[in-house]
């Protein structure tokens, strides 16, 4: 490592005196104009990383729901989970070392971490839709190539197609291939499969409205949309033609103005979607007959979801052990429905999704979601080789039900939160079990009515096809 040419380029991408920078539950966020030491530095990071576990470490560029006049830049571990906590720690050491003391700061690192810098390095690095992430991009390659890291580009991709993409660089494919085609291709067959079964699936289940934030989202779900048109037609909103990214539309708007985003037509009961900037949340809502507005949170989402999978493994006899995992902010009506009625056992954690994927792997299915749309459900590997086993062996019924289990498998983004993911398995399990969104709204709402939210779920269960 040639510390003098790092210190040459680093000043070609040099810190703002004084700005001090926090690498928080999302990594770093301020406006983008800050951000291009930062980026320059991570790329150098990412390097470290990389090494110190001889594995593909992903970087992306977004802030998310943040304006667009904002940027932001994460590390992606192994498997596709956060950073882990004592690296976050030397990125920002790392982001806020000044100019002077940037080579005692990376020294201090390699001594810490042991890091040998004769192992090979691999970064994979996506970015955002925003007109500065481009340009910021390039300085993390600038920070990969100066300590000689290999790199692959992947350009504009959402947040979780890159946790995607470093989960399969570092499992040999056996997760998925690594390509955008390979994402496309892993979640529509599964979702085509799913949704085969759903003999009760008219026309109500084929369209839904998505608000795409003027963000990423919208040109990943189009590259995508002809790979399960089958299944169900999208409509996208909110595309990023004419308006800004996360300007008065997105999966954080909807949820804090409780109210649909702009540039959207709401017939009533029609089922619509927000995600956010970088696709990493969604939440659904819709209009009644009155024109009231309903929104649909992350907390009826996991409630939803959580439900399908109990009664699934009822249905074939299996005991794996379920965990729903919720902030504080949950609302207290859905904790109460999950436990008392659904007899799942749920727990807090802090708010980032860091916390709640943490929590979600101690169980053999873990479900997670933040009230605001974050969300994914993670299965063991214990649990996913018994379904595929048991896909196999059951009788008739059975099996069909074992294969339903292991599409939605391959349909949840376990190494991360996905807007996508999560849409199309929501969308599957309405048309399987036949519910509008008004009956799924009305799961729980408060629960001095729990008798007949008892008799409600039944009753669903009952007419499932
Ligand atoms: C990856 C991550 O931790 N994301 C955070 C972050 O959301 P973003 O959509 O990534 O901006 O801020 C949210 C709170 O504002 C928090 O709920 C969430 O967990």
């Amino acid at each position: 490592m040639d510390l003098d040419v790092i210190t040459k380029y680093s000043a070609l991408h040099a810190k703002p005196g004084g700005l001090i920078l926090q690498y928080g539950t999302a990594g770093f966020r301020t406006k983008a104009e800050h951000l291009d030491h930062v980026m320059f530095r991570m790329g150098l990071l990412a390097v470290l990383r990389s090494k110190q576990t001889k594995s593909t470490i992903g970087v992306m560029v977004t802030a998310s729901h943040n304006p667009e006049e904002d940027n932001g830049v994460k590390l992606v571990d192994p498997l596709g989970e956060m950073l882990a906590p004592s690296w976050e720690e030397h990125a920002t050491c790392l982001a806020n070392a000044e100019e002077q003391d940037m080579q005692r700061v990376l020294i201090g690192i390699i001594e810490k971490e042991a890091v040998n810098l004769q192992q090979d390095a691999f970064v994979v690095i996506g970015r955002d839709t925003r007109p500065s992430s481009e340009k910021l991009s390039h300085s993390v390659i600038d920070g990969v190539t100066i300590l000689r890291g290999q790199f692959h580009d992947y350009g504009l991709l959402t947040t979780p197609q890159l946790h995607y993409m470093v989960y399969c660089r570092n499992t040999s494919g056996q997760y998925g291939k690594a390509t955008i085609e390979g994402y496309y291709q892993k979640l529509s067959k599964a979702f085509v499969e799913l949704t085969k079964q759903a003999s009760c699936s008219g026309d109500e289940y084929r369209t839904l409205k998505v608000d795409c934030a003027n963000g990423i989202g919208a040109l990943k779900l189009r590259e995508m949309e002809h790979y399960f048109s089958q299944g169900l037609s999208v409509h996208v909103f909110n595309d990023g033609t004419k308006g800004k990214l996360n300007h008065l539309c997105g999966a954080d708007f909807v949820k804090s103005h409780q109210k649909p985003p702009e540039g959207m037509e709401m017939k009533s009961n029609e089922r619509c979607c927000s995600f956010d900037g970088d696709a990493d949340r969604i939440v659904y809502y819709y209009r009644d007959a009155d024109g009231h507005f309903h929104l649909i949170d992350g907390d009826k989402i996991a409630t939803l979801i959580s439900s399908f999978l109990k009664e699934l493994l009822l249905e074939i006899g299996e005991n794996l052990n379920i965990g729903v995992v919720q902030t504080a902010y949950a609302n207290g009506s859905s904790t109460r429905y999950l436990e008392e009625v659904m007899k799942v056992p749920v727990y807090c954690t802090k708010t980032g999704v860091k916390h709640l994927h943490h929590k979600a792997q101690e169980f053999d299915i873990g479900i997670y979601f933040e009230a605001n749309g974050h969300g994914t459900v993670l299965f063991s590997k214990v649990a996913e080789m018994k379904i595929k086993q048991l896909a196999k062996e059951l009788e008739d019924n059975k099996r069909k039900v074992a294969k339903m289990l292991e599409n939605i498998i391959d349909l949840f983004n376990q190494a991360a939160g996905d807007a996508i993911s999560d849409m199309l398995v929501t969308e599957a399990i309405l048309a399987l079990k036949g519910l509008t969104i008004q009956q799924w709204d009305a799961l729980y709402t408060d629960l001095p009515n729990r008798q007949l939210k008892v008799k409600l779920y039944r009753g669903l269960s009952e007419a499932r096809c």
